[in-house]
């Protein structure tokens, strides 16, 4: 990571900044809902009472003794963050260990009945099982005869959008270059994306996944294409080891959105016959390694994992926290260039992501000013907008 006095690292405790509401107001929340959707016991709601406590009004508390990560924690700076108020380290740590001790409050890392129930899970279920991934599974049908590029195309965006959560992704036959998202992309590298997956090579994708659900179906739509039309020959796709961040993917996830695929009629379950042969002969696998719920930027990776990124033809990573943990969870000037931020990375990377949050890099001059001029600084955090960024090497 280059020296960066000019892109200060982004903390929580700026009162009506979008980083303290999300602290002040939407973890309160969180625990809320995960709390009115299980009937917990009066020791998880003792928990979360707790939880809710320290996270407002408290200090960051170390893990209990035999929590089974408690050495990783420490090399990943609780030591550090021990003591001191969740708004004055930095927003990206704060977050990630709100998860982590929000799943010790339900019990998912006890020993008891309540271990690895994600509570996460109704709201998961309820947007893949709704109406509208039908009519997305439906709308795969007008694919089939477009030419390769166009339905490349047409994947790549319906991933893309899908990082949009609870507004759906687009997916059209007409490919979604020359509809409505394509004003909202604020960079669009896809050219180079393609060059380095062409039809018929060898390559190796890593995809770093983002939000189950709605996202991850298109991004498992994506694998298939790729894999299918021979632009990949091998995929892997890194999931999270534990529920994070609400919608983040799991492999029980993976595992849900592939049967929602293989129960669908048409392409997409041509698609889910895809994906479940190349699991089976070993071209798609799932990784959950410890890294992706870390509360570190990626510049902080760990030697296996920097391997297997540097092995891969392409690492693509979706959405906007993987966004904040590839360049840095900073206020980079926004046209601080992408290659620049993601120098450390040990080979081809791309990110997919609609914005979520303050952090943005690699824009135009003229793209800055015109969206400063439209939106003031909305655009940053509204989802309205998207960006396909590539650094090829
Ligand atoms: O699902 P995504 O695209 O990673 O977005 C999650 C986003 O949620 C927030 O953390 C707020 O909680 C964003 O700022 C964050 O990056």
């Amino acid at each position: 990571m280059p020296d960066t006095p000019f892109a200060p690292v982004i903390l929580g405790n700026e009162p009506g900044s979008f980083p303290h509401s999300v602290l002040a107001e939407r973890h309160p929340a969180i625990i809320r809902q995960v709390r009115d959707a299980f009937p917990y016991g009066p020791g998880q709601h003792r928990a979360l009472d707790d939880l809710l406590k320290s996270c407002t009004q408290g200090t960051v508390e170390p893990l209990p003794d035999d929590a089974p990560d408690r050495d990783r924690w420490r090399e990943w700076g609780l030591p550090g963050c021990s003591g001191r108020s969740w708004y004055d380290v930095p927003w990206l740590w704060s977050e990630s260990y709100f998860y982590r001790r929000l799943l010790d409050a339900v019990g998912w890392f006890g020993t008891g009945a309540w271990q690895g129930i994600d509570p996460f899970r109704p709201f998961k279920r309820a947007e893949l099982d709704a109406q509208e991934t039908d009519e997305e599974l439906a709308a795969l049908d007008a694919l089939p005869g477009l030419p390769e590029e166009e339905r490349a195309q047409a994947l790549l965006h319906g991933s893309l959008w899908g990082n949009r959560a609870d507004l759906g992704f687009r997916l059209s036959a007409e490919g979604a270059e020359a509809r409505e998202p394509a004003p909202s992309l604020v960079a669009d590298d896809s050219a180079a994306l393609w060059a380095l997956l062409p039809p018929g090579g060898t390559a190796t994708l890593v995809l770093v996944a983002d939000n189950a659900g709605r996202e991850l179906v298109p991004d498992l739509l994506l694998i298939a294409h790729l894999l299918a039309e021979g632009r990949a020959a091998r995929a892997v796709l890194h999931v999270k080891p534990y529920p994070y961040y609400v919608s983040d993917a799991t492999t029980a996830d993976v595992v849900d959105a592939l049967h929602r695929l293989r129960a669908a009629s048409g392409a997409a379950a041509e698609y889910a016959r895809v994906l479940w042969s190349a699991m089976a002969d070993g071209r798609l696998t799932v990784r959950a390694h410890p890294f992706s719920c870390a509360p570190l930027p990626y510049a902080e990776m760990p030697d296996d994992l920097r391997a297997e990124f540097a092995a891969a033809t392409l690492t693509v990573f979706k959405g906007d926290l993987n966004y904040r943990r590839l360049v840095g969870d900073r206020l980079w000037p926004p046209t601080t260039p992408f290659r620049e931020t993601t120098a450390y990375f040990p080979g081809p990377v791309a990110a997919l992501r609609t914005l979520k949050s303050e952090v943005i890099t690699g824009l135009s001059a003229a793209t800055e000013s015109a969206l400063v001029a439209a939106e003031a600084r909305r655009w940053r955090t509204s989802g309205t907008h998207a960006l396909i960024q590539v650094d090829a090497r």
